[in-house]
């Protein structure tokens, strides 16, 4: 086979880690497919901007066009992010029959039915294993491992900068902000940290995840989403003296044929596998009604963890060359999703209330879980010797989100409580 060219559309963390993957493992890669790959084009937004590897000048440009519109190049890798430009850049690529390899979960999550069915009309592969959970090929698990059985949930760490934060937040006590700034140096966060942090990162990943496992059109505006820029200390502390880590989970679930999904900062058994996945690394809980519980553990985000999942969807994208059946899967439009109402989405919950620290009072809060009917769990109360003050934590059995709400409601209404400090899911 003569060897495949392939433009890449960015060279930042990701485009770099591509670069020295597909140089250094050219042999291994050619024994697997039968094909050189030469990467021969990559368009950058700065010529002049020093880079962390040696690559020739000429290689380098600034014309989007030099890439998508030159006929020697077969596979266009869209490692630049952003949503507008990066969908019009692979628009026109598979309008003129290139192959798509994309990091870019923004792009797919909002964008992904779109350019699957243009793939599709053009006899094009479009693979997207990096955009999600980084190293770990959980798409390709959940679109081929696991095509025989039926998903029923699936929850998971998959963003790596917020895990890399909460878990230096509870095991060393660092402060928020510093933390950030590393993962922001490390070159986990996206350009725009708030994607990572207030959990819309962590949405799109979970709206990839949910389309994929659910087969159904799931949506971003599908995802309820809260992040992590409100997790406190004490928060955190109070997590462990009752045996739980905080972590930003995305949680997809399916009941008959009815789905709900949310991204947020959840209160995990120290028990369940998910507490004990730390730093950047993600982990992905799969649930399906015949292969019981199973777990993808791996790095989530960095150079070169996200690269190997692209230059794998390069391999892939050459086998399918040289059989001759690229795009010829067939693009299905998903099924309508329906969504749970709040009634029918139930979990365990972890509250911290701060209440006036007198006689009765642990009584009239206990009597507003009863009056709604969700019983509860455990109950802690802790003095605060500095202010005439209480904190209380309780943790709720299961119970469903219409009933937590009003629960939520009626000590918004109540004096002794003078504010709802923390609300958290409960998993494990
Ligand atoms: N970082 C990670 O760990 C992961 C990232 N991703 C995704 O991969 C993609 C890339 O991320 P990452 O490598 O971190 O991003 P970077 O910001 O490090 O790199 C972006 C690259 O794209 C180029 N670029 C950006 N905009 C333009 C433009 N308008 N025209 C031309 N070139 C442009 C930049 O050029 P220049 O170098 O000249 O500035 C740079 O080389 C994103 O979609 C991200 O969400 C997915 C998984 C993990
Ligand atoms: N910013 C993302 C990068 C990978 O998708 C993360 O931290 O997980």
């Amino acid at each position: 086979m003569k060897p495949i060219k392939v433009g890449l559309l960015g060279l930042g963390t990701v485009g770099t880690g591509v670069v020295r993957i597909v140089e250094g493992h050219q042999q291994d890669l050619e024994s697997q497919t039968g094909a050189a790959l030469e990467i021969s084009r990559i368009l950058v937004q700065d010529k002049n901007k020093s880079r962390s590897i040696a690559i020739s000048p000429d290689k380098l440009t600034e014309s989007p066009w030099e890439v998508i519109d030159n006929p020697e190049i077969d596979i266009v890798v869209e490692v630049m992010g952003g949503v507008d430009l990066a969908k019009q850049y692979i628009l026109e690529a598979l309008e003129r029959g290139k192959h798509i390899v994309t990091a870019n979960k923004d792009l797919m999550a909002l964008h992904g039915q779109e350019i699957l069915a243009k793939a599709s009309e053009k006899g094009c592969d479009v693979f997207y294993e990096a955009s999600v959970a980084g190293g770990i090929p959980i798409i390709r698990t959940l679109v081929e491992g696991f095509s025989s059985d039926r998903i029923t949930k699936i929850m998971g760490i998959v963003n790596g900068t917020t895990n890399y934060i909460l878990t230096k937040m509870s095991q060393e006590g660092a402060a928020y902000a510093d933390v950030l700034k590393e993962a922001q140096e490390l070159g986990y966060a996206e350009a725009d940290p708030t994607s990572d942090v207030e959990g819309f990162d962590a949405a799109r990943k979970m709206t990839i995840l949910g389309t994929l496992g659910f087969h159904a059109n799931v949506a971003l505006s599908d995802v309820s989403v809260s992040g992590i820029s409100q997790v406190s200390k004490e928060d955190i502390a109070y997590g462990k003296r009752l045996g739980y880590e905080v972590k930003l989970l995305g949680i997809a679930e399916r009941q008959d044929d009815h789905i709900s999904i949310s991204v947020q900062p959840t209160m995990v058994k120290q028990s369940h596998p998910l507490a004990s996945v730390n730093g950047v690394f993600n982990a992905v809980y799969v649930y399906g009604e015949a292969v019981g519980e199973t777990m993808f553990y791996g790095p989530g985000a960095g150079e070169m963890p996200t690269a190997t999942s692209i230059v794998a969807d390069l391999v892939a994208v050459v086998r399918n060359l040289k059989l001759g059946i690229n795009g010829k899967r067939g693009y299905t439009p998903y099924k309508e999703k329906k969504l749970k109402t709040d009634e029918q989405i139930s979990s365990k919950n972890f509250i911290l209330l701060h209440v006036e620290d007198k006689a009765g009072v642990l009584a009239q809060i206990t009597q507003v879980f009863a009056e709604h009917e969700v019983s509860l769990e455990s109950v802690l109360q802790h003095p605060n010797k500095l202010n005439p003050k209480a904190e209380i934590i309780i943790i709720t059995h299961d119970a469903n989100q219409a009933s937590m709400k009003n629960v939520l409601k009626a000590f918004e209404t109540m004096d002794v409580v003078h504010s709802i400090k923390s609300v958290y899911r409960v998993e494990g």
